[in-house]
């Protein structure tokens, strides 16, 4: 039986829109082939939408994402702003914004490594070859909602975090271990910062409630080495905001691309899926962008919306495309396929089960079997 959602659609700037062209053509695909409704509402969101409406999440966009069952979000980020420290309005206050004002505290970054891919990798084959690890990132505290502000001869962005901030994230990471191989690592810097130390004993205490579940602590510097050094040490990883967003666009090296990485983002109400990665401005409007992170947070997409197959199909296409190399460039030693022949690829897989893949597979001259 086929299901109606209501989906919100925010591609952002740069290669923003690119990438959720491809996502909503698999979703379209998804729709058609297990006869699904999907509504989409489209709003601006970063620098596009300041030049539209001076306001980088006007009132229009907040309702749609309101309103949705869940929101497909591209990216945002603009070099005018980038290069203009004194802006005083940014694309990404639109992202913040959206954040905290759905209450999505959760960021759930998982970083698998493709056998396919395992040569782009820089690390050592034995060293990659099966990591699959997720990131927990709190989303809406700590040092990016703190006062900020400039001094006479300088300036500060207070760091600050509730135990309530901690517990939530906390447990949602714990339950994720328990399907997982059972362990958490927080990765903190409780030997310098209040806040940090604060983490370890909330996550402390509530790792006592998951007897079943490994707690391991690291400070982030030495995470940030060991992520590299000995990536299959982590499975589930905690953490706070600003040392999320860093160590996961690092876990990205491992496997191959930030192109490649999917996330999602909940709270009490609806749920963002957005690619981890931004805006990279210097690949908008030459088709050369990689689609998979959007197109893999679609999947958590369909997941969190209940249409698991759904899911399963995406990422099947997805690997399929990864095992032809039906990729684009920063995937490829060699040219790479254009952002859209990738999107069109996997739609096809997905509309047309893996025959059309095979067909493909032969037109396009590529000689590995799916
Ligand atoms: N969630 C977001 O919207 C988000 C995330 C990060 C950065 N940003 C913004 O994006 C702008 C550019 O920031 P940046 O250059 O530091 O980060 P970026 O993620 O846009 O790009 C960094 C590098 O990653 C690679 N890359 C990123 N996405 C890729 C893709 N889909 N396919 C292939 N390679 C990809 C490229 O090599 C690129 O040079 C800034 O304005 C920043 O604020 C937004
Ligand atoms: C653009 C920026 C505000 C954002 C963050 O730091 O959270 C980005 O880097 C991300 O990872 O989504
Ligand atoms: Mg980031």
């Amino acid at each position: 039986m086929g299901v109606k959602k209501k989906i919100g659609m925010l591609p952002g700037d740069g290669i923003g829109p690119e990438v959720v062209a491809e996502a909503r053509k698999v979703l379209d695909a998804v729709a058609e082939r297990f006869g699904h409704t999907f509504e989409y509402a489209y709003g601006d969101v970063g620098a596009v939408a300041i030049d539209n409406s001076g306001d980088p999440l006007p009132d229009h966009t907040l309702k749609i994402c309101e309103e949705s069952d869940a929101f497909l979000f591209g990216a945002i980020g603009h070099p005018k702003y980038d290069n203009d420290p004194s802006a005083k309005v940014r694309p990404e206050q639109g992202l913040l914004k959206l954040r905290k004002s759905l209450g999505l505290f959760a960021n759930i970054r998982p970083v698998t490594a493709y056998d396919s891919l395992i040569h782009m990798s820089p690390l050592k084959t034995e060293k990659v070859l099966g990591v699959d690890l997720v990131v927990y990132r709190e989303l809406t505290g700590g040092i990016y909602f703190g006062e900020k502000g400039r001094t006479k001869d300088g300036a500060y962005d207070h760091c600050t975090y509730e135990n309530f901030e901690v517990d939530r994230i906390a447990h949602l990471a714990f339950q994720a271990a328990q399907h997982r191989s059972k362990k958490v690592t927080l990765v903190d810097k409780a030997n310098v910062l209040e806040t940090s130390r604060l983490w370890r004993e909330r996550v402390t205490l509530i790792a006592n409630e998951y007897p079943e579940i490994e707690l391991d602590c690291m400070f982030v510097d030495n995470a940030a080495m060991q992520m590299i050094q000995n990536p299959k040490h982590f499975d589930v990883i905690l953490t706070e905001n600003m040392f999320g967003d860093i160590i996961s666009d690092e876990a990205s090296v491992i496997g191959g691309s930030l192109g490649l990485l999917p996330s999602a983002s909940v709270g009490d109400k609806t749920a963002m899926f957005e690619p981890i990665h931004g805006s990279y401005p210097q690949a908008a409007g030459k088709n050369i962008a990689n689609p998979l992170a959007t197109i893999l947070s679609a999947a958590m997409m369909l997941d969190h919306l209940g249409l698991v197959n759904e899911a399963i199909e995406v990422r099947n296409a997805v690997n399929s495309s990864l095992k032809i190399g039906m990729v684009t460039e920063d995937l490829s030693k060699k040219e790479g396929y254009g952002t859209d022949r990738v999107g069109d690829f996997i739609a096809n897989c997905i509309a047309d089960g893996e025959e059309s893949c095979a067909q493909d597979n032969i037109k396009l001259g590529l000689s590995t079997i799916i």
